[in-house]
């Protein structure tokens, strides 16, 4: 009889859909971006900014796009660069501010300058549609923090740690101009940054050059994301305009994606505030700790010759499990570490596939059971241990924690 531990891990969770909470002043502010961008000199297009019940806010076609179409095409003008900023009234002090500002920084500053104006900017249109706030993880509690996955803490860690190192940077500019710079206000310009700019490469003589490859585009920062879209974004040297390519089709009405980027939902949530469900390119990295601490635990012979080949052939990196089962690599290094010594003179055979023992197969695939259970009951206890959510913030957490709970249990499936 399979016992109640077996029952446990079998056990159906199901990942809430996220509805993102909507800010309806942003459907009236939407409207004079529209109006503004045309005046600003953008060609007709063929995009309205709605709001749509899965995502919040995002770009409706208003006519069909197949592969292949230009969905937007945004004047120079209308972009805020690194000229923009170095060429603004605070361009002067970013200019002669030692150690050198980043681009993301100066963005940020840029951006609280030009709001501080009010109505008098130029781009008070655009600064209205910007989201009053964020759902990045700097708006998140240290109880909602506690909620996230074990492995994602160090990124936060690393995330959190940057904002407050630009925070005490740029409140030192702010400190020259004989102002006060306030967290909370930095924080929102810079999350608009990270989450809202496209690539644009320039050179930076004033700023940091790492980095120096961004640029604020207002309307066009109100596409979505979707892992099924394919775009393309650049500047056209022709017609001095900044476009996307689209290579899907969208009807009249759809809600039009772009891709960001074949980000997990990890790097979605850190960078975005966002994840989404059954993202394919999510993954439950084995890190080398793992497999270490499983060899150890289940005394595998030979261990520092085993450690050694999979060293040398880069095996032990960036192994993972998806929804697929585990990745080729992870595969390899449950094989090498279940030989016996003879069968480790064929290491190489192995690794390429072209020699296999039953014991091998069977001795790694007992391996890998113990190693993926594990994971999965440390994952479960972490959901086990914690409140039914009771927010968005708190939804986030539930559902990354499930998603790699998902990932376990297929990966388990697809060994036994
Ligand atoms: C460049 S903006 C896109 C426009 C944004 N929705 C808005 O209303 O301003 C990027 C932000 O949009 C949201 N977003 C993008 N794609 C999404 C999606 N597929 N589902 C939910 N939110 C999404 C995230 O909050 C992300 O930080």
């Amino acid at each position: 009889m399979k016992g109640r531990t077996w029952r446990k891990r079998q056990q159906k969770f199901v990942t809430k859909e996220l509805v993102k909470p909507i800010d309806h002043t942003e459907i009236e502010e939407n409207k004079h971006l529209g109006k503004w961008v045309k005046k600003m000199g953008t060609k007709k297009h063929r995009l309205q900014s709605r709001i749509f019940p899965e995502t919040g806010r995002g770009m409706m076609a208003l006519s069909n796009f197949s592969p292949g179409d230009v969905i937007i095409s945004l004047p120079f003008n209308l972009l805020i660069t690194a000229d923009t900023v170095l060429n603004s009234t605070i361009g002067h002090y970013i200019k002669s501010y030692n150690p050198k500002l980043s681009l993301h920084q100066a963005l940020a500053l840029f951006l609280l300058f030009e709001k501080n104006k009010g109505e008098d900017s130029i781009w008070w249109n655009y600064l209205q549609t910007i989201p009053k706030s964020f759902t990045t993880v700097g708006y998140f509690s240290q109880e909602e923090c506690v909620r996230l996955p074990e492995r994602l803490q160090n990124s936060v860690q690393i995330h959190i740690t940057k904002l407050r190192k630009d925070y005490r940077h740029c409140q030192k500019l702010w400190f020259m101009r004989g102002l006060y710079l306030n967290f909370e206000a930095f924080q929102w310009a810079w999350y608009a940054v990270n989450s809202r700019s496209v690539y644009y490469k320039t050179t930076c003589d004033h700023l940091e050059e790492e980095e120096c490859n961004m640029a604020l585009a207002p309307f066009l920062d109100l596409l979505n994301h979707s892992t099924e879209a394919k775009s393309e974004a650049k500047f056209n040297t022709i017609n001095q305009c900044y476009e996307i390519t689209t290579g899907n089709i969208f009807r009249k009405y759809d809600q039009v994606f772009i891709s960001y980027g074949p980000h997990d939902n990890h790097k979605l949530f850190l960078e975005y505030g966002f994840i989404l469900p059954n993202n394919p390119n999510s993954v439950y990295p084995i890190t080398q700790e793992m497999i270490f601490e499983l060899a150890n635990q289940e005394k595998v012979k030979h261990f520092s010759q085993k450690i050694q080949i999979l060293k040398d052939n880069n095996l032990l990196k960036e192994s993972t499990c998806s929804n697929e089962g585990v990745d080729w690599k992870l595969d390899k290094v449950f094989k090498i570490l279940s030989c016996n010594w003879t069968q480790l003179q064929n290491w190489k055979q192995i690794i390429l596939g072209t020699v296999l023992y039953l014991e091998v197969v069977q001795e790694s695939r007992r391996l890998s059971l113990i190693l993926l259970n594990k994971e999965l009951d440390k994952t479960l206890q972490q959901i086990q241990s914690q409140k039914p959510p009771i927010n968005y913030h708190e939804e986030i957490c539930n559902n990354l924690l499930l998603e790699d709970l998902k990932i376990l249990q297929t990966s388990l499936k697809l060994q036994v």
